[in-house]
């Protein structure tokens, strides 16, 4: 077993009760402490003794990660005002928690974790029975993990009528379960079976949408497909995650757990950073292989930055960020050109974006506007959205949404939930999408969604 060197909460758990018993009311107590030696994966998997709601995040440039076990704080909001809602009920939470954070860290404390679905008012239609339209949680136990350490957070919600006693008890004994290294071993799962959905079908919606496109209405519209996948047996998460985080590079890696389902991917793609007041959005969209050689690669590289199809579906999204960030943020930079953004299978062509956020505004402000960009639902935004709840012949839930974590001081980050797979128990269901214009052509748009959907693919017992 590591040796995890721990403050004890005690003294403040009582007191907090105390207060909480003389005003009648529940409080939230946040208390943040250095720890060594714990591995992030193996937090995640011991994190299962303790409760069935488990959040796995890494950044994608950088050695961040954050793993939060249970809920003190809960909040699930649908609807257009979902990303406000939300927003008011953490703030409120954060201006009244009890905390100690010695630490000035980014994604400790009162950290919240979670993700929005693609649309505002989804119900949990098959497959997504498990999750609300959207959930950002304050786990009990917050680990944050960087090159400078690890920190643990502990947020509890005390109330009145708790003993106090049993409390501290429970919370210690669940601290030295999570910080204990795990000894399972996670096999990787075997694949028995493979189901494209309908996947002649989705080819005439992507025929269908193209004349829909040359008639003006639509500049673009991104539709998706779906995969299911079944196991010899339940697949191992943390090796899901494990495999995930080996295997692809610039890639954010997550995991959210609903109810024993788990909502899993590596997304290359930032929806919004905001660090210090300074913004990072990025536009993602045009896409083409890796070569096998560097020659090839290089030359793949090229003719899509060159591809006036491509440069056009990404020229929307850029276009369309820009607009959104100049009203929450000033000082905006953003190059002429895309440069490429290379994955293990695909290249992209990206815009990094940076701005300074104006006072007075939130980071999940911006995540209301920018969500969905044209990267992943088309333009004009509405009508996009709407042409794919017509046509698309799948349920997006979470896949395409926002997803990541905000803490109390204005730092966070969201990404876009693709590359993904909804996992339960020896099922799973793998979704990619891809961006339609004017001249798409459906073999084409088929093969790609083929490619997006290898990454995952390939850590469930798939061919890469
Ligand atoms: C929709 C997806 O990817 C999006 C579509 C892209 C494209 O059409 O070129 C590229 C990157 C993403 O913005 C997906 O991977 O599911």
């Amino acid at each position: 077993m590591l040796q995890v060197k721990t403050f004890h909460i005690e003294d403040k758990l009582r007191k907090v009760h105390e207060e909480a018993v003389g005003k009648n009311l529940s409080l939230l107590m946040s208390a943040t402490e250095k720890i060594e030696g714990v591995d992030p994966l193996s937090f995640f998997d011991q994190g299962k003794r303790i409760d069935e709601h488990r959040h796995f995040w890494k950044s994608a440039e950088e050695d961040f990660t954050l793993v939060g076990i249970g809920s003190a704080i809960s909040i699930s909001k649908e609807g257009q005002g979902r990303f406000q809602e939300t927003d008011k009920e953490l703030s409120e939470w954060r201006n009244n928690v009890r905390q100690w954070n010695p630490y000035d860290k980014k994604g400790t404390g009162t950290v919240a974790l979670g993700g929005f679905g693609f649309r505002p008012d989804s119900t949990a239609e098959e497959p997504w029975e498990e999750f609300p339209n959207s959930n950002m949680t304050i786990p009990e136990f917050l680990l944050t993990s960087d090159e400078a350490g690890s920190f643990l957070t502990t947020n509890l919600l005390i109330h009145p009528d708790d003993d106090i006693e049993a409390v501290i008890q429970k919370s210690e004994e669940d601290k030295r379960k999570l910080c204990t290294s795990y000894s399972d071993e996670h096999a990787p799962v075997h694949l028995e079976k493979i189901e494209e959905v309908r996947p002649e079908e989705w080819k005439r919606t992507i025929a269908e949408a193209t004349e829909k496109l040359a008639d003006g209405t639509l500049s673009k519209v991104v539709l998706a497909r779906e995969v299911r996948l079944t196991f010899d047996s339940a697949a191992s998460i943390t090796k899901v995650l494990q495999d995930l985080s080996s295997m692809q590079n610039s890639s954010y890696v997550f995991a959210f757990e609903h109810k024993g389902a788990y909502f899993v991917g590596a997304t290359p793609e930032r929806l919004v950073k905001v660090e210090n007041d300074e913004l990072f959005s990025a536009c993602l969209a045009g896409t083409t292989p890796r070569g096998d050689s560097e020659e090839e690669d290089e030359r793949l590289g090229c003719e899509l930055l060159g591809d006036h199809k491509n440069r056009l579906e990404h020229d929307f999204v850029v276009q369309m960020i820009r607009g959104a960030v100049e009203t929450y943020a000033q000082d905006v930079d953003i190059p002429e050109t895309p440069l490429l953004y290379k994955l293990r299978n695909l290249q992209h062509l990206y815009t990094p974006v940076r701005a300074s956020l104006k006072e007075g505004f939130s980071l999940l402000d911006v995540v209301k506007d920018l969500h969905p960009t044209p990267a992943l639902g088309g333009l004009p935004q509405q009508q996009a959205v709407d042409y794919i709840e017509n046509h698309e012949l799948m349920n997006r839930g979470w896949y395409a949404g926002p997803i990541g974590w905000i803490d109390g001081g204005r730092n966070g980050e969201f990404a876009v939930a693709i590359r993904s797979a909804l996992i339960r128990g020896n099922k799973a269901s793998l979704f990619a999408g891809c961006g339609v214009v004017k001249d798409s052509q459906p073999e084409a748009e088929y093969e790609e969604t083929k490619v997006k959907l290898k990454p995952m693919l390939a850590v469930l017992g798939g061919e890469e």
